[in-house]
C-alpha cells in the first residue's frame, strides 16, 4: 500500500503559490460585465475626475478673505450676484465684494476660492449676510483632485469590484480587457453516490452532496463550474471521463477515491492526466489528510477527500488560492482571519492544522467561538457553522480564552 508523503498547510500554499499560473487567454468585454472579472490591462485615467472644479455643497461661492472675521455678532455683507445652473458652465467671474449661489456638485465660478454653506450665511434681499469664516479652498472639489490625467488608476490583476467599475466608468471607458472567465470541471467518483435527485436510496447509496458544494464555491469565486455526474470505481470509467472533462474546462476537481483504499483510483486517474503531475499527496491537516494536488499541462487537477465537509474545507482553503492563482487575480489585500475567543479547550496534534467548526456569539463586545462537536464528515456541522478555528500546526490545542484566527464562513 501507497503511504502519503504528508505536507503542512503552509508548504500546500507555497507550492500552489510556486506552480499555479495564470491563465493566458484575455477578452474585452463591456463594463457591466465585468464586475468579478480579473483585470488584464493596467487602467490609466485618460480624464481628470473633476473635470472642472465643483462644489461639494450647497452655498455661496466666494472669496475667502472677504469671510474673514465674520461671525454670528459681527456678520460680514457681500452682493449676491447671481447664481450656478448644475450642468452648465460657470462663466461669469466673481468680482471683489460679490457672492455667486451653487449648488452641491456646480461649477465654482473663475476667481472665487471657496463656499459657504448656506446655514452660515443668510441672502437678505440680494445682501449675502456671513456669519462664519471660510478658508481657501473649502467645500470645493478641485480639478483632479479626485482622479488625475495620466495617473494609474486600477491595476493590472485586480479582481473588480464595485467600486472599481465605478471608477472606471467615471473616466468614461466602456469596454475593459480581462482575463478569460475560468471554467472548473467538477466530477464525483464512487460507487455508492447517486444523483441526489434520487428519491429513494437503495441501503449502501450516499447522495451527491459534494456536486452541489464544490460547484457552489466555484461560481462564488466568479468562475463557472461544469458538473460531469458521477463516475463508478472503475479505473477505465473514471480515466476516460476524467479526461474528456480535463480536455473541456481550465481546472478540474475529482472528489471521492483520494485515500488508499484499494478501490482509491484519483490519484492513478490524475497522473494519467499529464505532466509534471501530482505535487500534494496527503496534507498534515484536519480535516481532509488525503488531499491530491496535481498539474496537468499547466492546469491544476484538485483530488479532494470525499467526506462532504472535508471536500468543502479543503476546497475553500486550496482550491481558492488555485484559482486565485490561475484567474490572474494578484494577491489580495484581504483581511481572511479574524480574532476570536474561544469558550473550550481544544486539543489537536503538534505537527497538524487542525480547522475546528464553530458558532459565534457575541459577549460584552467581544467574539466567543463555541466548538461544533461531530465527526469530520459531517455536512451538518458546516450547516451550523458560523466560522472555522485554525490551530497551527505549532500548537497542540487552544485553552478556553485563548484568543485564534478564525476564518468566517458567513
Ligand atoms: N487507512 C486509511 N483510511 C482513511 C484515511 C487514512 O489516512 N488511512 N483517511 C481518511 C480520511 S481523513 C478521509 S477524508 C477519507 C477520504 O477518502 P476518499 O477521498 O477516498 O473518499 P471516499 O472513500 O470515496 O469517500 C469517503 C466518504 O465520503 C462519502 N462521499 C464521497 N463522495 C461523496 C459525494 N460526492 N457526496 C456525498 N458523500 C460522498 C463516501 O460515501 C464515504 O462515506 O478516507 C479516510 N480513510
Ligand atoms: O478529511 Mo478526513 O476524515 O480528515 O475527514
Amino acid at each position: 500500500m501507497q503511504f502519503f508523503k504528508v505536507k503542512t498547510v503552509e508548504e500546500t500554499f507555497a507550492q500552489i503559490e510556486e506552480l499555479v499560473k495564470a491563465v493566458k487567454e484575455t477578452e474585452v468585454i463591456p463594463l457591466e460585465e465585468a464586475f468579478r472579472r480579473v483585470l488584464a490591462e493596467e487602467i490609466i485615467a485618460t480624464e481628470s475626475i473633476p473635470s472642472f472644479p465643483r462644489s461639494t455643497v450647497d452655498g455661496y461661492a466666494v472669496k475667502a478673505k472677504e469671510t474673514f472675521g465674520s461671525s454670528e455678532t459681527m456678520p460680514g455683507f457681500l452682493n449676491v450676484a447671481g447664481s450656478v445652473q448644475m450642468g452648465e458652465a460657470a462663466t461669469a467671474p466673481l468680482q471683489s465684494g460679490e457672492a455667486i449661489y451653487v449648488p452641491t456638485g456646480g461649477m465654482i465660478p473663475p476667481q472665487s476660492d471657496s463656499v459657504i454653506m448656506i446655514e452660515h450665511c443668510e441672502d437678505l434681499n440680494g445682501l449675502l449676510n456671513t456669519y462664519k469664516q471660510v478658508a481657501p479652498g473649502e467645500n470645493i472639489i478641485q480639478i483632479g483632485e479626485d482622479v488625475r490625467v495620466g495617473e494609474v488608476l486600477i491595476e493590472n490583476g485586480t479582481k473588480l469590484r464595485p467600486q472599481e467599475l465605478g471608477a472606471i466608468a467615471a473616466i468614461g471607458k466602456t469596454h475593459v480587457t480581462v482575463f478569460k472567465q475560468l471554467t472548473v470541471g467538477y466530477l464525483s467518483s464512487g460507487d455508492e453516490i447517486v444523483p441526489y435527485t434520487t428519491e429513494y436510496l437503495e441501503i449502501g447509496q450516499v447522495r451527491d452532496v459534494n456536486a452541489l458544494t464544490i460547484t457552489s464555491l466555484v461560481q462564488e469565486w466568479g468562475a463557472k463550474a461544469v458538473y460531469a455526474g458521477i463516475v463508478t470505481d472503475d479505473y477505465d470509467e473514471y480515466q476516460k471521463r476524467a479526461k474528456e472533462l480535463f480536455e473541456q474546462v481550465d481546472c478540474l476537481v475529482l472528489s471521492g477515491g483520494s485515500s488508499v483504499g484499494a478501490k482509491d483510483f484519483t490519484t492513478q486517474v490524475i497522473e494519467s492526466l499529464g505532466e509534471p503531475g501530482v505535487f500534494i499527496h496527503g496534507v498534515s491537516i484536519k480535516p481532509g489528510k488525503p488531499t491530491i494536488l496535481s498539474m496537468a499541462n499547466e492546469k491544476p487537477v484538485i483530488g479532494l477527500p470525499g467526506h462532504p465537509a472535508s471536500a468543502m474545507i479543503i476546497f475553500s482553503l486550496f482550491g481558492e488560492k488555485i484559482v486565485q492563482k490561475l484567474s490572474g487575480e494578484a494577491s489580495r489585500n484581504k483581511l481572511d482571519r479574524v480574532q476570536v475567543r474561544l469558550m473550550k479547550n481544544i486539543h489537536s496534534s503538534m505537527g497538524r492544522t487542525d480547522y475546528v467548526r464553530v458558532k459565534l456569539l457575541e459577549r460584552d463586545g467581544e467574539w466567543w467561538a463555541e466548538p461544533i462537536i461531530g465527526k469530520s464528515g459531517l455536512i451538518s456541522t458546516l450547516v451550523q457553522s458560523d466560522a472555522m478555528v485554525e490551530i497551527e500546526a505549532e500548537n497542540e490545542g487552544a485553552r478556553q480564552g485563548d484568543l485564534v484566527p478564525a476564518i468566517l464562513l458567513r
